[in-house]
């Protein structure tokens, strides 16, 4: 794919964006290491009960910019909204209890904890924080594993529970960073049908993902980044007609 190719399709593609509810909003964002420019002017939504995701090549900018719209890289410019209040200035503790989560690519899950220590020893930020009953219900195999310590479970399992504590926390959008990394096929699956049922509970999702194919089965619609830009916005039906397209393009 050529730049102009590129330019051509995202319009010919574009989703509409006038009538969609967001919940997150960033607006011409761009951002620096140093004097290293690494994203420009990027712009993106989420709404309520949707799963999006950012797709691009290694370096492209994805974690950064996950990163940016927790507050967890602070050298932006640009607008980031969430349910209509500009959070770019607010440090990341302010952002987590407007109801924005994290969930980091080492999941970020304390070993010598238990999984119940792991859920309970985060503050509860938001009104709309799930409580431990809903938790359990919701992901049954961490009532099962409640008095195991981290070290104990399985890569799923922990991004089950990296997930399950943001949750617990009032977190109403969801930032996971690559959450297929390293699982197995079937473990995937899984955590496609959980991430999908999230978003039947109204919470929004943004993801970094790597594995096109997974990304097709939980995104409604799809970012591609290069070189710290959006190249291309797809409804997830474009993205799956053009799966092997992106592949190449990906180098996969
Ligand atoms: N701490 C840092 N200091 C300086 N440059 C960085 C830092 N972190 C990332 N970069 C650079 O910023 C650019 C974007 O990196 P980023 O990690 O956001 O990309 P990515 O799309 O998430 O890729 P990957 O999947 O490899 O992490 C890359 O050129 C990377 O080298």
């Amino acid at each position: 794919m050529s730049d102009d190719t590129r330019t051509t399709e995202a319009d010919a593609s574009a989703v509409a964006t006038q009538s969609r509810p967001r919940m997150l909003d960033v607006s011409g964002l761009s951002a620096w290491y140093g004097e290293a420019r690494v994203l420009t002017d990027v712009s993106i939504d989420v709404a309520p009960g949707e799963v999006v995701t950012l797709v691009g090549r290694n370096g492209a900018g994805k974690t950064t910019l996950l990163r940016s719209v927790m507050g967890l890289h602070r050298q932006t410019e640009g607008t980031i909204a969430f349910d209509g209040n500009d959070l770019a200035r607010r440090s990341a503790d302010a952002r987590a209890r407007a109801g924005i989560g994290w969930v980091p690519d080492d999941r970020g899950i304390y070993s010598s904890l238990t999984v119940a220590e792991n859920l309970l020893l985060p503050p509860v930020v938001h009104a709309d924080a799930w409580s431990l009953e809903r938790v359990y219900e919701f992901f049954p195999v961490l009532h099962e594993r409640r008095d195991f310590p981290g070290t104990k479970l399985s890569g799923g399992e922990q991004q089950m529970l990296a997930m399950a504590r943001v949750l617990r926390m009032g977190s109403r959008l969801l930032l996971l960073d690559e959450p297929s990394e390293g699982l197995a096929p079937v473990i995937v699956s899984r955590i496609g049908e959980i991430i999908r049922e999230i978003k039947g509970q109204g919470v929004g999702v943004l993801l970094v993902e790597q594995n096109v194919k997974f990304a097709s089965t939980v995104a409604d619609r799809h970012y591609l980044l290069a070189q710290g830009k959006v190249v291309e916005h797809l409804a997830n039906d474009d993205f799956r007609a053009r799966e092997r397209e992106l592949l190449t393009y990906l180098g996969m």
